[in-house]
């Protein structure tokens, strides 16, 4: 089985690794939850140690699974969570704390803080981001304020920062290297997209000593090599990608104007905008798609925190359901009279409003309304809120008219939301065969750089449909319906922004 890729797809609440074949079907998998901690509300930390030992152990249970045993793996392909940031000791590789999750808002009054000295443009017009505690910045320096001894340490250059790419690539070369690719670093809120490297007056404005960060690399790069006391061999780590920059290489949307929306907890679409970082007036992010020879590929983002957290809310906090595919059944008997809204802002809203204080609501109940409605309720909020993300892309760049939509994530088995997806965006929805796009976009980037997997034309031609989503409702129903949901959004904001 020559020509086989190891793909590391490390996620907030798992860890798992497949073994792709030469034909980029998937052979073999290993998967592992890890604990999530929360100390305080609001925080979310991870163990260092468990990141790594979970994603070396699923590493081995995929590659034992594999048919050969994984002796045809010729490359590791790297994707992760984005934005974790973690922190530890050059010599001896021991983290100075916990990985601080990107969920985390610890540093929202820092960010407030500095939105209010004015600094909020300085950020944006360099990294394509927003003062949010999303992105990795105020965390570094929430570590080095606040862990004792650290901001010592790191000025004498021996701590040093990383994304959870950097932390895997660090133990896969037992500290050999210390790198990220593009697209990590693009999160970071240090990077400089246009001039891809990191950015001295942002570290500056963050008190980030330079010496702490990794080398910046291509998507598809040399990373190093796993050493042979892991595997029994060495495996060349050839490809890195931030989860959702992944996704859109595994979609293969490498034309500009071409779009994927990944739906798990989440949702995140990406906006190629080729060779342009669009800077968006709709408060949507720029973010590097990838970078391959040197030349750096730039895409529209919009991240929505609620998606398949709704279904699981109707499951584990109302107790409505017994099974997220129970909710197709429910939508489709609802009363179609009853215009029921759910604005999942459990979390606060993400793009394009970025209200980190806005609560969840739900409008137009009756006496009548029950859990079909409510179901209903749920799944159109999935739809309405990438409405929101396309129409702000639209309205930033003006080649991005109609676009086709890839969709990928567990949320896209349910046939009803993506239909209702393509009716309120006017435009076809397309879910393609295989469903693990992320984990192949990291392989295909290790692949190609292995010179065994072909360049991104053959790799898009194999891109296989399962089936595509027609719009089917009449304008005039859109429209009303969109405009119920702009009004349940607007009643929900906080008035607070960031
Ligand atoms: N048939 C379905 N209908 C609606 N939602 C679904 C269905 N199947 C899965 N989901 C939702 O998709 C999410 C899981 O998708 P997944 O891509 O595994 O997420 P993650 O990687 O963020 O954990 C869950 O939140 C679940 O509620
Ligand atoms: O691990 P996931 O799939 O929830 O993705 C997390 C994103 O990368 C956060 O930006």
């Amino acid at each position: 089985m020559a020509g086989c890729v190891l793909a590391i797809d490390q996620g907030t609440t798992s860890s798992r690794a497949i073994v792709f074949d030469a034909d980029f079907k998937p052979v073999s998998t290993g998967q592992q939850e890890f604990p999530q901690h929360f100390p305080k509300s609001g925080w979310v930390e991870h163990v260092p140690a468990d990141i790594w030992t979970s994603t070396l152990r699923v590493c081995r249970e995929a590659m034992e699974k594999a048919p050969d045993g994984g002796a045809g793996v010729a490359a590791i392909g790297i994707t992760n969570q984005r934005e974790t940031t973690l922190v530890w000791d050059r010599s001896t590789g021991e983290p100075v704390y916990n990985a601080i999750v990107w969920q985390d808002r610890r540093t929202a009054e820092f960010c407030a803080k500095l939105r209010a000295q004015g600094h909020e443009e300085t950020f944006t017009k360099k990294t394509g981001l927003l003062l949010d505690p999303y992105f990795s910045g105020t965390k570094i320096s929430w570590i080095l304020e606040n862990v004792p001894g650290a901001r010592d340490r790191a000025e004498r250059g021996e701590l040093v920062f990383g994304t959870v790419d950097a932390w895997l690539i660090w133990q896969l070369t037992e500290g050999e290297v210390h790198a990220v690719d593009a697209t990590n670093a693009s999160r970071t809120l240090i990077f400089n997209i246009h001039h891809n490297d990191w950015d001295e007056e942002l570290c500056g404005l963050l008190g980030i000593p330079m010496s702490m960060l990794p080398e910046v690399k291509d998507s598809a790069d040399d990373f190093g090599v796993a050493k042979s006391d892991l595997f029994g061999r060495e495996i060349p780590i050839l490809g890195v990608a931030g989860d959702q920059q992944a996704a859109t290489v595994g979609q293969a949307c490498f034309k500009p104007g071409m779009v994927k929306s990944t739906y798990g907890t989440g949702c995140f679409a990406l906006m190629n905008t080729g060779d342009t970082p669009v800077l968006s007036k709709n408060r949507m992010l720029t973010t590097v798609a990838y970078r391959i020879n040197g030349k750096s590929t730039y895409a529209l983002e919009g991240s929505i925190f609620v998606a398949g957290a709704a279904v699981q809310w109707l499951r584990d906090g109302l107790g409505l359901i017994e099974s997220a595919s129970d909710t197709q059944d429910l939508a489709e008997e609802a009363d179609p009279h009853q215009d029921v809204y759910l604005v999942p802002a459990f979390v606060g809203l993400g793009a394009p409003y970025w209200d980190a204080e806005a609560r969840g609501a739900m409008f137009g109940l009756t006496r009548n309304t029950g859990p079909k409605e409510i179901a209903r309720a749920v799944l159109q909020s999935v739809g309405f809120q990438t409405s929101d993300l396309i129409r702000a892309m639209q309205s930033d760049w003006s080649d991005a008219e109609k676009p086709v939509l890839r969709v990928d994530g567990g949320m896209t088995a349910s046939d009803w939301t993506m239909q209702f997806l393509a009716d309120i965006l006017g435009a076809p929805v397309d879910r393609p065969t295989v469903a693990e796009t992320t984990a192949l976009g990291a392989a295909w980037l290790a692949g190609f750089k292995a010179g065994i997997w072909p360049g991104p034309e053959e790799f898009s031609s194999k891109w296989q449909l399962d089936k595509r989503f027609e719009p089917h409702m009449e304008d005039g129903a859109r429209t009303d319906l969109l405009s119920g949901w702009q009004d349940a959004v607007q009643r929900t904001r906080s008035g607070e922004q960031g």
